[in-house]
Parts: C-alpha cells; structure tokens; sequence
C-alpha cells in the first residue's frame, strides 16, 4: 500500500524554494508597480510646478504614468491576489490529505486517544489553517517585506529624509496594532478545546439522531448540545470583537497617520528641505504602504492563532507514526498463525482499577477452524482485534506471536460498516466471491443503493453485507465476529457448511454463541470465570 507520509519534519513552516520566492515577488509586484507611478507623479507635479515641460511631455509622461498605473492593477489582480490564493488553496488540500494518510496510517491505540471532533478539527481547521499559514509565511509575508523595503527604497530615491519619516510612521502603526494582533490569536487558541467538543457534539447529534428519536431523547440531547454551544459561542464572541478589532483598527489609524506624514512633509517642504512633487509623491508612497503593514500586521495574529494547529497537527504525525507494537510479533515460526498468553485487559489500567477479561492461552494453526466462546463482555472480540493487530498490545500482560497473514487478515467486525453506494462498492474494490455471494442468498442487495442509514439494511443484511465483504477477500486468514448473528435459519445452516469446507484452504477464527460450528471446529476456546481455555 502506498501512503503520502511527510519525510523529515513534519508540517515544516518555513518552506524556502524558488517558486516561494518568485511568488513572493509577484506579491510585491503591484505595490512597487505602484511606487514607480508615485513617483512620476512627483516628477510629474515637479515639471509643472518649475513650468519648464512642454505640453508634448506632459502628455507623454501622463501616459507613462496611467500605462504603469494600469499594470500596477493588474498585478494586483494577478500576482498578489490569484496566484498566492491557489497555491493557498493547494497547500490547504495538500495538508488536508497528509493529515487523513497519517489517520489511516495511525496505530488504533493512538486512534482511540481521541474522539472523533478532534479529527474533524485536525483534517479540517488544523490542516486548513496551517496550508494557509504555510502560503502566508513563505509567501505572503515574503512578498510584503519585499514590498515595503521597494517602498523605502523609492522614499530614499525621492529624499533620504522621508525614509525617517516613514519609518516613524510603521513604528506608531505597528504599536498601536500589536496588542489586537496578539489577543485576536491568543482567543482563537484558548477557543480551540471549545471547538472541538462542539464538533463532536454536533457529529454526535447527526449520527445519533435515531437514537435520540426513538428514545424520546431529544430534550437530552439539545440540553448537552446547547450546553457545549454556550462555552463555545462565549469564546466565539469575545475572537470575534478582537478580530474585529484587528482588522478595522489598521484603517482607522491610516488616514491620522498619512496626515502627520504629510504634515511632517509640508514643513519640510516649507523650510526648502523637499520639491512639492516629493511632498505628493511621499503622500503617495505612504499610502501604499498601507496593504503591505496591514498583510504584516494580519499574519501576526494568524500566526499566533495558528501555532497551536502546528502543534495539533505534528502531534497528528506523530501518533501516526508510533509504532503499533505488532511489527516484531512475528517469529517465523512455521505452522502458526497466532498465539497468545497472558491476561488480556480491558484498558491500559492493572489491578483494582483495571477490568480484566480473561487469562489463559489462545493458539491457531494454519487451516484450522477455531470457534471462540464466551458470555457477553467476556473479551472474544478484544481478542480478535489483539489477532488482527487492531488493538493496544499493552492491553495483554503476557507474550503474542502473531504472523503476518493474522495481521493481514479478512476480518468480520461488529457492527459491520456500510459504506454508502452499491454493494459492490461495498466490497470496498474486490469482486464479490460467487460462492460466497450464492451462500449467503443476497437477494436484491446486488441492485440496491445502500445507505448508511440505519434502517436502509435489515440486520440481516447487514450482517450479509459484511460477510461477503470478508469473505471475498483473498487473504489466507479469516477473523468473524460473531458470524451466524441476525442471519436466517437456511443461511445459517449454509454457511457452518461454507465455513467447515474452507477448512485446510484457509484459516477461520470464529466467535460463536451457538454450537453450530462445534463440530467442523478443530479447536474450541471458551472464556469460563475469567479464563480462555481449549475445551476441544
Ligand atoms: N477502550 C475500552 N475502555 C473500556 N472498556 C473497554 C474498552 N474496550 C473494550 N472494553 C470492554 O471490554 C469488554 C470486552 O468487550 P468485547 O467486545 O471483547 O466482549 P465480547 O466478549 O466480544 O462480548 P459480546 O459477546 O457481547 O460481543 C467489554 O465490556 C467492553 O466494554
């Protein structure tokens, strides 16, 4: 199987390459565009204020001036709007993805870390955010440094002393703005534990809406719902007016500080240190450098809000990446597919605290039938998924050896998972095994559209679906989970026969309730007073 896993370190946010760079420039392209036109605006007001231009220059360099306006324009558009927001957009997809290859490739035990509303925020928000921190940094950010160092150099063209003004001019601009900046950021962090437990009330909801209907449960549910909408909307409004706050306050102390820069201008104007064309061309200038401040200045908050999505998404990886413990299980050894002794826990706690579900010895050998029993709760299931490697190994106290065709396996899980589509779809890319198909007497579930509503299959087709789907698949070995359960009496009866006939072409593991594979079995393990033994 091939999987998109990121090398070296993970979800790197300085991202240094020649394309960045040329993006960059593009960014910056339509601001310095626009400081050559100020320019010649300047020089424009300087020729007619010292009369010595013809009408033909004038026109000329009117012309000159509206053809550089123009494609200042234009590379707004083009280069500093368009371009940077594809590559944002597939930075966002590309992160997206990585995050979604790194939870299939996540070992159960730090899948079952988690509930589901943190995944939803590491696929979606984290993922999202960080692809556009990644564009904004190495980018964006690049892009309106370069932009208002062209426009420093251009006030150092037209008066080296304007260079000073300007620079008063950003630190005033940047002091008023950094407290806004950082609280817009911090709130969004502080919210983000809010966010996910809203997340995952709201899954819960969607999913669990038939339950909540038919348990005339709806009161309960909108209570808990409302519960986690009230924390998270009390942090909402709070980032909401720094938002609102950071993002207005750049404009609103723009016109007051074009206004002193202007004045400063016209009195050195007035003391004969600058032409008036550098006076205009100053007004000019400093106003352009507005939008690169103001992108400055709305990266720092997004930074500092999308730090903590760094940090989600890095852990991501690297709980993808833990290893699962079920890669060194396997010895080699010939004629063994599984065994495993000890006592198996319920939770990574021991003792008082821990729920132990049996102890004992478990062996299968390749070809068997082997038939697990047990009352309920009793830890079958557990076991298969410990077989199947899809669960915690620090879950067994005792020792595992498990070959790769175990790990590998066909495997029947309670409840079966319905993908919506056809049934074909449902066999999740294999063809369905005739034999299989003809055993289980599929009916008209091959022309159905099957849904992931709960009454769009009986349980017993439902049952069928997932049977099919396991046994179709070519593996040697075969895990079922309770395989006659919700089937009819001819289906059953059919299927003991199925499953005593693959006996010596593949391996079966069943969990059973009933003794109707009792006598194809080659071996049959029972959970009795907490212990799994061989009873034949
Ligand atoms: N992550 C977990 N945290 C707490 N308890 C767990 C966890 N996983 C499993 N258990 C508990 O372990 C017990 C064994 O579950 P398991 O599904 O293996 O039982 P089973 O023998 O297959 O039962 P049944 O015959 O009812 O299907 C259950 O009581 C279950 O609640």
């Amino acid at each position: 199987m091939t999987r998109r896993t990121s090398g070296g370190k993970a979800y790197p946010l300085f991202r240094p390459s020649v394309h960045n760079l040329m993006l960059a420039l593009g960014v910056a392209s339509g601001t310095v565009l626009s400081a050559g036109a100020a320019y010649l605006l300047g020089a424009i007001v300087d020729g007619l204020a010292s009369g010595g231009l013809t009408l033909g220059e004038i026109v000329a360099r009117l012309t000159t001036f509206l053809g550089v306006s123009l494609a200042a324009a234009l590379a707004k558009f083009a280069l500093d709007d368009w371009l940077p927001l594809k590559a944002n957009l597939r930075a966002e997809v590309e992160a997206s993805d990585g995050a979604i290859d790194q939870l299939l490739a996540m070992p159960q035990r730090a899948f079952e870390r988690h509930d589901a509303g943190h995944f939803l925020n590491v696929v979606n928000a984290a993922a999202f955010g960080y692809g556009a921190m990644a564009v904004y940094l190495n980018v964006n950010a690049v892009g309106y440094a370069i932009a208002v160092v062209a426009l420093l150099g251009c006030a150092t063209a037209i008066d080296v002393l304007l260079v000073l003004v300007f620079l008063c001019g950003l630190a005033v601009y940047f002091a008023v703005n950094w407290g806004p900046m950082h609280s817009a950021g911090r709130l969004l962090m502080e919210m983000m534990p809010a966010s996910e437990a809203w997340q995952e009330e709201v899954r819960r909801l969607v999913e669990e809406k038939r339950a909540a209907n038919a348990g005339a449960a709806e009161e309960f549910y909108l209570q808990r719902f409302e519960g986690s909408t009230n924390e998270y909307r009390a942090f909402l409004r709070r980032h909401r007016l720094a938002d609102t706050v950071q993002a207005t306050l750049p404009a609103a102390i723009s016109p007051a500080l074009q206004v002193a820069v202007l004045a400063v201008c016209v009195a050195l104007w007035s003391a004969g240190q600058v032409s008036l064309g550098s006076v205009v061309a100053a007004w000019q200038l400093f106003s352009l450098l507005q939008t690169p401040m103001a992108g400055i200045c709305s990266f720092v908050s997004f930074y500092v809000a999308s730090r903590p999505n760094v940090v989600l998404l890095r852990e991501h990886a690297g709980e993808a990446g833990e290893p699962s413990g079920f890669e060194a299980l396997s010895t080699g050894e010939k004629d063994l597919v599984a065994r495993v002794e000890g006592t198996l826990w319920a939770t990574p706690a021991r003792g008082e605290d821990g729920k132990r579900l049996w102890a004992g010895e478990f062996e299968v050998r390749p070809g068997e039938l082997v038939v697990v029993k047990g009352a309920n709760g009793t830890g079958k299931s557990r076991l298969l998924d410990l077989v199947r490697g899809l669960s915690d190994l620090a879950d067994l106290d005792g020792e595992a050896v498990l070959a790769p065709e175990a790990l590998d396996a066909a495997y029947l899980t309670y409840p079966v998972p319905v993908v919506t589509g056809s049934l074909a779809e449902n066999l999740l890319g294999r063809e369905a095994d005739p034999e299989a198909a003809r055993v289980l007497d599929l009916g008209d579930l091959t022309e159905r559209a099957i849904t992931d509503q709960p009454l769009n299959l009986s349980l017993g087709e439902r049952q069928k679906l997932g049977l099919l789907r396991a046994l179709s698949r070519p593996e040697p070995v075969v895990l079922l989970d309770e395989p006659l359960a919700n089937l009819d009496a001819g289906v059953r009866a059919r299927l003991c026969d199925h499953l005593a006939g693959l006996r010596g072409r593949k391996t079966v593991v069943a969990i059973m309730h009933s003794g109707e594979l009792d006598a194809a079995a080659d071996r049959i393990y029972e959970v009795r007073d907490g212990r799994l033994s061989r009873v034949c």
